[in-house]
């Protein structure tokens, strides 16, 4: 599947929005990629996924468990794990920080990806390699469908994505008039300090 083909993907569910967002980073953008009208489709989520999953087992071989961060993670994190046909678990935040919940395990020897649903800074993806690396498994790299970063995020690990976009974001303080002129909203689950 194209980069192209990714874009369409998120133009035809009504999931790429022009407004006013508060990231999951505390920036701002006008754009925003409303991942959850992708996945509300579970044969857009199919084509997508499976399109991740063969792009991780040409770049990073065989995988035994892949590891996402709650929410937006869960869903194209299973539905990734199910084209490579490995197991699928995910990260979730306790008094702030992503845990491994639920009885999950990353045992000696498993093959670990994390899987993203959007990097935008990397810091999502930072947490979430950081909660893995407490546990034995070898994490083998990590990817995501939209690299917002334009490949500039660093996550410490070989990260590769389906697309990648040069999308701006500013800090609160540093808005462009245009954009200060619109009232924001925050989509995401990660709780900013006012
Ligand atoms: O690269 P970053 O700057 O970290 O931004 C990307 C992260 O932001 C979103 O999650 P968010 O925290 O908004 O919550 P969600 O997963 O519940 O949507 C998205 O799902 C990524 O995890
Ligand atoms: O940076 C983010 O928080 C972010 C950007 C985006 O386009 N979509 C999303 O779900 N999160
Ligand atoms: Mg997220």
């Amino acid at each position: 599947m194209t980069g192209d083909a990714i874009l369409d993907e998120f133009r035809d569910a009504g999931a790429l929005l022009e407004g006013h967002f508060i990231l999951s980073s505390g920036l701002r953008s006008p754009v925003f990629l409303q991942k959850m009208r992708i996945f509300e489709d579970p044969v857009r989520t199919e084509r997508v996924c499976s399109a991740l999953g063969a792009l991780i087992r040409a770049t990073f071989g065989q995988i035994d468990i892949v590891v996402s961060p709650a929410i937006g993670g869960i869903i194209p994190g299973y539905e990734t794990a199910r084209a490579l046909g490995c197991k699928a678990v995910f990260v979730e935040r306790e008094d702030g920080e992503f845990q491994l919940r639920r009885g999950f395990e990353i045992p000696e020897g498993a093959r670990v990806v994390m899987v993203e649903d959007i990097v935008t800074t990397g810091l999502s993806s930072r947490e979430c390699i950081a909660a893995i690396q407490k546990h034995p498994g070898t994490l083998v790299g990590a990817a995501c469908i939209v690299d917002r970063s334009n490949g500039k995020a660093d996550v410490g690990v070989p990260l590769i994505s389906l697309t990648k976009l040069d999308v701006p974001a500013y800090p609160a303080d540093q808005l462009p008039p245009e954009l200060a002129a619109i009232p924001a909203t925050k989509p995401g689950s990660r709780a900013i300090p006012a």
